[in-house]
C-alpha cells in the first residue's frame, strides 16, 4: 500500500492505492467508530453504551452468528452452496460483531488498528514462520511473502 485518498462518491469510503499500481476502496476502522458514535448521540444512547453493555451487546451477536453456521456441518470456504440471502445475513451478523467490537474499543479508549497491527507483530514473534529452504525461496521477495499469506 503506498497512498490514500477520500473517495468523495462514496463517502465512509478511502481509496487506496496498492503496491502493484491498483486502487481499491476500503472502509476504516475510524470511520466506523465514527459512524457509530454519531448514530448514539443522535438517539441519545451514549447513556446505553458503557463498556459492559457493549460487551454483552457483542457477545450477543456472536451468538446470533454461531446460529447460522449450527446444524450445517463443515462448510467450504468461500462458501459455495450457500444461498445469496443466507451471505447476505451472514454479513449483517458480521457486521453487528464488528460494530460493537469498534465501539467497546472506542468508549474504552483503546485504537484499535493499532492495537491489532502491535498483536501481529507480537504474534509473529510468538509464532515465528518456518525458515524457508532453498527449494521454496524464489527469486524476488514476493515470493516469500506470499508464502506467509498462504501460510
Ligand atoms: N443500543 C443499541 C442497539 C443497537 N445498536 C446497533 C448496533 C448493531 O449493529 C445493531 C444491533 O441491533 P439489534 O439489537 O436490533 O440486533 P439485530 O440487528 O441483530 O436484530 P435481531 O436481534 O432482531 O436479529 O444496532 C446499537 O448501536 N446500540
Amino acid at each position: 500500500m503506498t497512498a490514500t485518498c477520500t473517495n468523495l462518491d462514496k463517502p465512509g469510503f478511502v481509496c487506496v492505492k496498492m503496491d502493484m499500481g491498483e486502487e481499491k476502496e476500503v472502509v476504516s476502522l475510524g470511520t466506523l467508530s465514527k459512524k457509530m458514535d454519531d448514530f448514539a448521540k443522535a438517539r441519545d444512547w451514549e447513556k446505553y453504551h458503557s463498556p459492559r453493555n457493549l460487551l454483552l451487546a457483542m457477545v450477543g451477536e456472536v451468538g446470533e452468528l454461531s446460529e447460522i453456521f449450527q446444524w450445517r456441518g463443515e462448510v467450504e470456504r468461500g462458501l459455495p452452496d450457500w444461498k445469496e440471502e443466507d451471505k447476505v445475513h451472514l454479513g449483517e451478523e458480521l457486521s453487528d460483531v464488528l460494530l460493537y467490537l469498534v465501539r467497546l474499543s472506542d468508549v474504552c479508549g483503546v485504537d484499535l488498528g493499532k492495537a491489532a497491527l502491535r498483536k501481529l507483530e507480537l504474534n509473529a514473534i510468538k509464532y515465528p514462520a518456518p525458515k524457508q529452504t532453498d527449494h521454496c525461496v524464489g527469486e524476488h521477495s514476493s515470493d516469500n511473502t506470499k508464502l506467509t499469506e498462504d501460510n
